[in-house]
């Protein structure tokens, strides 16, 4: 327990009585603004203060109690004319120390003159760099934060705020340990020093725990968690979660065979980006019209329908070089498909022709829908495992939870909490880092889930996340570009571009509004030094000063800041639950999502029964880890916060929080429209219907 000591530090000085609503101290146990409770506080002065411009916060040690972490969210001053002043907070005090809070009124460094607000600032921004410190993981990954920092803040250790932080690989890999009931082995110190403001709150950990352990426990009991070899009937992948059933991953189940589902996926299922439109065949393709002629049937062929634009490329080049491993002691194969799609009159996408290397050649025979079933059901499901390996690590881990990270950071790092992007921001980037810092701790980690169940592991992740890092420009992180460059805004039935699509428009309506009330012209935007300094960190930091990549690396006008704040905005949320709700629903049939092969590609027609097909697809044990990882990351554990929901009142002017009353209206009607759509859909897309979007990564 502590005592807690306000000061209020004014402009000018005379005579007056004020009234300090104040959190009063919660309860032990980081628990969160869950609990809420207020101390009023009688603050009477000798001389009238004027304009409060810093309010102080002591915390100090409160008799022989011992230290206990407090969260505050908020202090109302009611001044003696009877106007109350808001100074909002929202964070755990920590240790004995004091917190300075100014009015909640949102300003840009250029709107701040006095020296004593300009140095506060200054100093805010000093010791935010000195705690959230900035670690290189790999060679070609974006900057993340480094966790030891926390330990050596704990500990009140001085540091240099240059100090450079190791490489993953280098550090100590004593704690990475196996725990009982596991299958994989989890760094625990990593996981032991959060700082308290970006850890889970205890409902939130309770919650991943208790979805965690009865899921592990039940498949270690059964066995499955530890037998290798070959499932014996592909039935038996149906039982491996009796009680986890969806209606989505019972659909799969029924239909992933068919083909018209296998095109579904690219549209509306995890990773629905993949697709190109092509205009013309590339050379390491060459699939004739006589071996479409079949499925396109009569009055059309492959080049009228190029002409078209109606045949899509999904090509898995990434995976050419990547790194294999071994998994239950054998080698694993991966290799890096073509796959070719044709939109057909009536408005379905088919797979026309798969070739499952980017080298054509008598050896990569190009499969067809009209070869033998299990011939073309084998070269569908490389596909699918290629699918997984590129979505998970790519347009899941790296493209929404590390470039999320790297945007907390500098948000934490460069922007004062006064500040209108960081009002706008946090909310955006709650629990990313934590959540990063379990998945490193529990997947990413030698002999972690990543190197449990994958046929790339660990190494081929680093390999696939930095070569993919060093492809990823601007146009790809801005849906609306990404779309038009891929030529697909035509395509019928693409729910994740027409859902994504409003959702962007509604954020973009909202920080549009934000931005203009703030940065009314240009010079605004450009001589916002701590702006200026945020988006070069980003630029440095995730997406490692590349040119070519697009990223701005400075802002010139508030339409610049619009656009680059929406996209952030609609990565952390909407495009994470895009690519993350649906890992269950999807990936449960294993099938249809396998993280190995443990046969090679086939060289040749004519040779697969379903004996070679079940040995091929991942081991019993592989699939059962993989599966629970997909169980625990689709579906948010409890303390959510749907997008658009602010209950931390950073803003308190009335321009802003009539633009977020504004916003979430939008949302409802997006959400109503999504649920009517929905109703004549035999499988419902609801993965960006906005009550079930969270506000960040955080899962
Ligand atoms: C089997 C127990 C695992 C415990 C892990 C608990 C929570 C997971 C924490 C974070 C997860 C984050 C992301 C991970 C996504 C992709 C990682 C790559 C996985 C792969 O290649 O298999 O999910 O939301
Ligand atoms: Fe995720």
């Amino acid at each position: 327990m502590s005592s807690l000591a306000v000061k209020v530090v004014a402009g000018r000085e005379h005579r007056s009585s004020w009234n300090l609503e104040v959190p009063r101290p919660a309860t032990r146990g980081r628990c969160g603004p869950e609990i809420s409770l207020v101390q009023k506080y009688k603050v009477r002065c000798a001389s009238e203060l004027g304009e409060i411009l810093l309010l102080r916060l002591h915390k100090e040690r409160f008799a022989f109690f011992c230290k206990d972490p407090w969260y505050c969210s908020r202090i109302c001053v009611t001044t003696p004319d009877g106007s109350v002043v808001h100074f909002p907070c929202y964070q755990w005090i920590d240790g004995y120390c004091t917190v300075e809070l100014r009015p909640g009124t949102a300003r840009t460094i250029c709107q701040d003159a006095l020296p004593l607000l300009l140095d506060h600032r200054k100093r805010e921004l000093q010791a935010r760099q000195e705690c959230y410190r900035w670690k290189i993981y790999a060679p070609g990954f974006p900057r993340m934060v480094d966790v030891s920092s926390f330990e050596e803040m704990e500990s009140d250790k001085k540091f240099a705020l240059t100090k450079t932080a190791p490489c993953a690989d280098q550090d100590d890999n004593s704690g990475n340990r196996y725990l009982p009931g596991f299958p994989m082995k989890v760094d625990i110190p990593s996981l032991l020093h959060m700082e308290p403001n970006i850890r889970y709150s205890a409902t939130k950990t309770a919650s991943l725990i208790f979805n965690a352990l009865p899921a592990s426990l039940g498949m270690k009991i059964r066995g499955l968690l530890d037998r290798k070899g070959s499932w014996k009937r592909l039935d038996d992948i149906r039982n491996i979660f009796w009680c986890h059933k969806t209606f989505t991953s019972e659909y799969v189940t029924e239909h992933w065979c068919e083909d018209s589902f296998f095109g579904y996926q690219y549209l509306n299922g995890v990773n629905p980006i993949m697709l190109h439109c092509l205009s013309s065949l590339p050379s390491k393709l060459p699939v004739t019209n006589d071996m479409v002629a079949p499925l396109l049937g009569p009055g059309t062929c492959l080049q009228t329908e190029l002409e078209r634009g109606h045949i899509f490329l999904a090509d898995y080049w990434i995976l050419a070089e990547a790194p294999v491993h071994c998994l239950n002691g054998r080698q694993q194969y991966v290799t890096a498909p073509l796959c070719l799609l044709w939109l057909n009159p009536q408005g379905v996408l088919l797979p026309l022709a798969i070739q499952l290397s980017q080298i054509p050649g008598p050896e990569s025979p190009i499969f067809l829908p009209t070869d033998c079933e299990l011939d073309w059901l084998l070269a569908k499901t490389w596909v699918r495992n290629s699918e997984f390996l590129v979505h998970e690590n790519n347009t899941h881990f790296l493209c929404t939870h590390l470039l999320c990270e790297a945007f907390s950071m500098a948000t934490l790092r460069q922007l004062p909490l006064c500040h209108p992007v960081y009002k706008l921001l946090l909310p955006h980037t709650r629990y990313t880092l934590q959540v990063n810092t379990i998945a490193r701790a529990t997947l990413l980690n030698p002999d972690g889930l990543v190197d449990k169940v994958t046929s790339i592991g660990r190494r081929g992740l680093i390999y696939l996340m930095s070569t993919g890092l060093a492809h990823f420009t601007y146009t790809d992180f801005c849906l609306p570009d990404s779309l038009r460059a891929r030529g697909v805004l035509t395509i019928p039935n693409y729910h994740y571009r027409d859902d994504g699509l409003k959702i962007w428009a509604a954020i973009e309506r909202f920080v549009s509004e934000i931005v203009s009330y703030y940065y009314p012209n240009d010079a605004c935007v450009q001589q916002d030094s701590e702006l200026q300094a945020w988006v070069g960190e980003i630029f440095a930091q995730a997406f490692l000063g590349r040119e070519s990549s697009g990223f701005p690396s400075r802002l010139c006008t508030p339409g610049e800041l619009v656009k680059y704040l929406t996209a952030i905005i609609f990565n952390c949320s909407a495009q994470h639950a895009a690519v993350n709700s649906g890992q269950h629903d999807f990936g449960a049939w294993m099938p249809n999502a396998p993280s190995s092969m443990r046969q090679p590609p086939p060289q040749t027609k004519g040779n697969t029964t379903m004996e070679s097909y079940l040995e091929t697809l991942p081991e019993v044990n592989t699939t059962c880890s993989n599966l629970l990882l997909f169980w625990l990351v689709s579906q948010e554990p409890k303390d959510q916060r749907p997008l658009g929901t602010y209950p931390d009142e950073h803003f308190t002017e009335e321009a802003p929080r009539q633009s977020i009353a504004a916003f979430q209206k939008c949302l409802a009607q997006i959400s109503k429209d999504i649920r009517a759509r929905n109703e004549s859909l035999a499988l419902p897309y609801a993965y960006l219907d906005p009550p079930l979007i969270e506000n960040s990564v955080s899962i």
